[in-house]
């Protein structure tokens, strides 16, 4: 468990992070979102001490971030910022390898661990070990910055506009395999960007932050459903809310016993992939593969304002 506790910095007395208290779970992704400058790249530096905070502290696991050397805290906490900040003259196995190295692991405990991350990552190691990240596209090169940051199964994980530099179609497929492996490693998360779609895709919760401050610290049906402030509201811009909300819910929660014509959806697929294939073939309910129906009218329900 990571708790942050009244966490404030100010540069030349201009506070730019103003008392922050969030704790964020084990074996969880809480996204840091906000509009430029408000403070978030702070925040995360403040967390391994690439900054040190003006105030307030950090625990990690029960222990103050402020009694550990801060070279080695860092080792424990794995970091990964847009444009990957690899070695350029380092293989992706040695970029990989590159906090275990430091950490004295056993060579073939190494290189099973690097073998491991780019399977992970669907990158076969045959293939990629030993090429340079110049040899890599940037969707290539951006896996490795955060199979690197893995490596050595850190206690958190933080990444910092991780997917910044990606395209649109990169940077979706980006954001699932983190999802997937986060899930399947258990790894603890704290990621920051300005894109609230991002936020409220990954996080299990998301923080957003404006001019410094924590205005709503909540999961992300949460955010959608209740904006603590103005901002938050604008922030997701009010249009969307519908549609991002029935993008959280899976087919399998409100689904019913019956028949319906056509082809069928999944059961985990969202409810939104669902409005979709009903407003695109004309149906008012569609068959879920595992049995049963959805109906447009359910799905409609919980797309309302909640009262
Ligand atoms: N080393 C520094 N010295 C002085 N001011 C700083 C320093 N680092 C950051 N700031 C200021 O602190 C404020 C918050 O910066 P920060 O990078 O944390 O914001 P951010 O929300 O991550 O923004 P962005 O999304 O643009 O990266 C900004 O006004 C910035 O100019």
């Amino acid at each position: 468990m990571i708790e942050i506790t009244r966490l404030t910095k100010a540069f030349d007395h201009k506070v730019v992070v103003d008392n922050v208290s969030m704790t964020v779970e084990t074996g969880t992704i809480t996204v840091v979102v906000g509009t430029s400058g408000s403070g978030k790249s702070t925040l995360l530096r403040m967390i391994n001490r690439l900054e040190e905070p003006s105030g307030g502290e950090v625990r990690i696991n029960g222990q103050a971030t402020s009694g550990m050397t801060p070279h080695l805290l860092r080792r424990r906490i794995g970091y990964a910022i847009q444009g990957n900040g690899l070695f350029p003259h380092h293989t992706v196995a040695r970029n990989i390898g590159a906090v275990p190295r430091l950490l004295n692991w056993p060579k073939a405990q190494i290189t099973d661990r690097v073998d491991e991350l780019l399977d992970l990552f669907s990158m076969p190691p045959q293939e990629f070990r030993h090429r340079y990240p110049r040899e890599l596209s940037g969707g290539q090169q951006q896996r490795v910055g955060v199979a690197r940051a893995l490596a050595s199964r850190p206690d958190l994980l933080l990444m910092d506009e991780p997917f910044g530099a990606l395209d649109p179609i990169i940077r979706h497929r980006a954001q699932e395999d983190l999802a997937r492996i986060q899930r399947q490693l258990g790894s603890t998360i704290i990621l920051v960007t300005h894109d609230m779609e991002e936020a409220i895709r990954l996080g299990d919760k998301v923080a957003v932050m404006d001019a410094g401050r924590l205005v709503q610290y909540a999961p992300p049906s949460d955010i959608i459903a209740r904006p603590a402030t103005r901002f938050v509201g604008e922030m997701l811009g009010e249009v969307d809310r519908p549609l991002r909300l029935l993008s959280l819910i899976p087919v399998a929660d409100v689904s019913e016993p019956g028949d319906a014509p056509g082809a069928a959806i999944d059961a985990a697929a969202s409810l939104r992939d669902a409005l979709s294939a009903c407003l695109w073939s004309g149906r008012d309910a569609l068959p879920v593969v595992q049995g049963g129906r959805i109906t447009l009218k359910a799905i409609r329900a919980k797309a309302e304002q909640p009262a």
